[in-house]
């Protein structure tokens, strides 16, 4: 699992660091870092380094002062380097001395924009982890020029790095080069980082708890469940499926697909698609009613399902058996509209909401907004259930404050019924008897997985991210040490 830290205990842990590292070290290591990948980014995008131009965007502070030490290791690369200085009277002073010593130019503001359009490559040091705030008016208009790649120090400037929000200009960057650990940033908005590359500079004792996770390919092929020489259909954990309707029938059949694509185990539905789940999938044990359906090890209640009375039932019924419930769409308007069916639940009884961002505004009186970490976990909190915020990172917090994020492979998941293939894998894994918030976050990185390469380019649709999930589970398992 890797750990992603606020920029508030990324500070913290670079102090503690600070004062046992000898003056300007730590920045020189990052700023070297910088280096690196600019020239290769020199080399791959106008063919040399030797010879080639590069703009430094430079802020008040260190993040500014990485980039003004990279542009003097640049330089004796014979790179031609320019810093145009946001505020001169700040400039990071060793910074800029290894700059000049070196022979790069500083550029009055004014020019910069003339700068920046000759450029190769643009190197962003207006801001890291001290931003607040949109970018200020003169940063703002630099940022707008930008047509060349760019590549940013720690973070793109004008995206707020803890929640990834962007609130007028931002750079958009080709590639992001971090220092010490991942941030909020890098996960909650990896379209405007780019590639990321890590620059490991010793922070990892001193960072602690880390404040979000994110899976790895071998923490997903850890977590799958696969059968041993002694299971049977029923030891591998039975999915209960309670989705559909007679008049929509492509959630049940979705949702039950989804289970059982995911799982060897078996598979029941109960609802009123129960023909139509049948005729497609006949390894469905499939009934009319979810109060004759039999054991399962988790339900999945919602999709399709219905807000009235009779969904009502069908869910105030799963939460009393005493398995994990996943609740999904319906179920979300439903618990949305009446809070006391969850008066129903055994207090022991994991419970875990997959809303998208309507049903959470729907669920929670408020829509998720820009920190949508801040949301997510105080409705798990609120709720006492693991929630899954949809979107294009997926978010899954625990009642414990626990926050996994899912970083999007592209957008193809945001098609009809992708939710519907997204719930019926969580519940296969929550019968396989994976803890909730592991089971969602798997469910979730799988699913992104199969939605990457359904489409591979082109649109895909939920049925095709259904039949991709065997290729997803391969995949995350070969990619795995
Ligand atoms: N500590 C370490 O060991 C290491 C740190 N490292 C590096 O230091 C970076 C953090 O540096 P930092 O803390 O000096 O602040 P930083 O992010 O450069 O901001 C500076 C100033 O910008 C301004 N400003 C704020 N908001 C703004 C806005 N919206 N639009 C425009 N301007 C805005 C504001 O100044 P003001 O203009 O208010 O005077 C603020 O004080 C970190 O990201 C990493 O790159 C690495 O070298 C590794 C070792
Ligand atoms: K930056």
């Amino acid at each position: 699992m890797r750990g992603i830290w606020t920029t508030d205990h990324v500070r913290q842990a670079e102090d503690r660091l600070l004062a046992v590292t000898p003056e300007g070290a730590l920045m020189r290591r990052a700023a070297h870092g910088v280096a690196v990948h600019a020239a290769r980014m020199l080399a791959e995008h106008a063919g040399s380094v030797s010879g080639r131009r590069v703009v430094l965007l430079v802020g008040a502070g260190n993040n500014g002062g990485d980039a003004l030490w990279a542009g003097a290791f640049l330089r004796k690369r014979g790179v031609g380097v320019a810093a145009v200085l946001l505020k001169p009277e700040k400039a990071h002073p060793q910074g800029l001395a290894a700059l000049c010593r070196a022979g790069g130019r500083v550029v009055p503001l004014a020019d910069g924009p003339q700068w920046i359009e000759n450029a190769d490559l643009v190197v962003d040091g207006i801001v890291g982890i001290s931003a607040k705030g949109p970018l200020r008016p003169d940063a703002a208009e630099l940022v707008e020029r930008v047509t060349a790649p760019v590549l940013a120090v720690d973070l793109p400037s004008g995206v707020e790095p803890d929640t990834g929000a962007v609130d007028g200009a931002a750079v958009a960057a080709t590639a992001t080069v971090t220092f010490g650990a991942l941030k909020p940033v890098h996960v909650l908005n990896p379209e405007r980082c780019g590639e990321v590359v890590f620059v490991d500079i010793g922070l990892g004792d001193e960072l602690g708890e880390p404040d979000l996770r994110r899976l790895d390919a071998a923490d997903v092929a850890a977590a799958w469940p696969m059968p041993g020489p002694s299971d049977n259909k029923y030891s591998q954990g039975v999915t209960g499926v309670a989705a559909g309707s007679a008049a929509y029938p492509g959630a049940a059949v979705l949702a039950a697909a989804a289970a059982v694509r995911a799982t060897s185990g078996m598979v029941r539905y109960a609802g009123h698609a129960a023909d139509v789940v049948r005729w497609h999938w006949p390894e469905v044990v499939a009934t009319g009613s979810i109060f004759d359906a039999g054991r399962v090890q988790a339900w999945v209640v919602g999709p399709g399902i219905g807000t009235g009375s009779a969904g009502r039932d069908v869910l105030v019924h799963a939460l009393g058996q005493g398995v994990p419930v996943c609740a999904d769409a319906d179920a979300i308007t439903i618990i949305a509209e009446r809070p006391e069916v969850l008066d129903a639940r055994d207090p022991d009884t994991p419970l875990l909401l997959t809303p998208h961002d309507g049903e959470f505004e729907r669920l929670t009186g408020k829509a998720p907004g820009p920190d949508r970490v801040a949301a997510v976990r105080e409705a798990a909190r609120r709720f006492d259930a693991v929630v899954l915020l949809k979107g294009h990172s997926t978010l899954v917090a625990d009642p414990a404050g626990r926050v996994l994020v899912n970083k999007a492979r592209g957008s193809w998941l945001a098609t009809a019924g992708s939710g519907d293939v997204l719930s019926g894998l969580t519940g296969a894994l929550l019968a396989s008897g994976l803890e909730p918030w592991l089971a969602a976050g798997v469910a979730a990185d799988i699913h992104a997985r199969a939605g990457e390469l359904a489409a591979r380019g082109v649109p895909a649709s939920a049925s095709g991210v259904l039949a991709a999930i065997p290729d997803a589970v391969r995949q995350a398992r070969s990619l795995a040490p």
